[in-house]
């Protein structure tokens, strides 16, 4: 689904003139298969979020290439990769980002709305996700009127509504305490199994990776699968 080949990426950092070139990804090579959930954990600072944004197409690589679903993305322009990210991309954060002025319904519904989706489409469509990851009783509460849980629920099931085949989830429970932590976790599982939506989760915490089916480690530009010695 996902092909990553001879990645590699480095960012100029320093006063002009006197810039340093430093690398944070170093030709990697690695895949994502549809219907998986991948984990790519990694000390802060090593580069996850670079890769992130580059396999989202937010950030172009210095070279390698990038298919999904056999498409190269990582030759589009801006115009194009903003277009692919709509139908096939959907993003979970740490902070949630909800809009605070819309209620738990609205928010779900904004893509959709968007998109120019007719009103009894996306009615039906919120209404099922809001059931499915279990808020149809909090659906007129605003965001600050929600738990840290609730609110990830929330920006679940907006990054759903629209159907796209691969989630990408960075740090989904940061801000969760534990408990919450594996509820979130049970529900990604969950959505994966009855949905087949492929997830990507960026995370630090070795806890959060376990979720995965595969994992992915980065350390120092490079990424190793666990439980594999050599790097991919
Ligand atoms: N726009 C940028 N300009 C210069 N350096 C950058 C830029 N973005 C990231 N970096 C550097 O690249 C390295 C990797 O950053 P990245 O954010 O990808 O790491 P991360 O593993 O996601 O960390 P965290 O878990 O803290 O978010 C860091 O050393 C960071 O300082």
């Amino acid at each position: 689904m996902i092909h990553v080949q001879e990645l590699s990426h480095s960012f100029k950092i320093g006063k002009k003139g006197k810039e340093k070139q430093v690398p944070v990804l170093k030709e990697l090579s690695f895949s994502i298969e549809k219907g998986e959930i991948v984990s790519i954990v990694g000390r802060s600072g090593s580069g996850k979020s670079t890769l992130l944004h580059i396999m989202a197409g937010f950030l172009k690589p210095d070279t390698g290439t990038i298919q999904v679903d056999n498409v190269h993305t990582s030759a589009f322009n801006e115009a194009e990769s903003a277009q692919f990210r709509l139908t096939h991309f959907g993003f979970i954060f740490q902070n949630f980002q909800l809009m605070p002025g819309l209620t738990a319904f609205e928010n779900i519904e904004l893509p959709l709305k968007l998109k120019g989706e007719n009103k009894h489409i996306r009615k039906k469509k919120v209404k099922d996700l809001l059931q499915h990851v279990g808020l149809t009783d909090v659906q007129n509460h605003y965001p600050n009127e929600l738990s840290g849980g609730q609110q990830q629920r929330v920006s679940i099931a907006r990054a759903l509504v629209t159907d796209p085949p691969i989630i990408f989830a960075d740090e989904p429970t940061g801000s969760l305490d534990s408990e919450t932590e594996q509820d979130i976790l049970l529900l990604i599982q969950s959505l994966n199994k009855t949905r087949g939506i492929t997830f990507v989760i960026i995370t630090h915490d070795d806890t959060v990776a376990e979720t995965a089916n595969r994992i992915y480690r980065m350390h120092d530009g490079e990424l190793t699968e666990r439980g594999a010695s050599h790097a991919i």
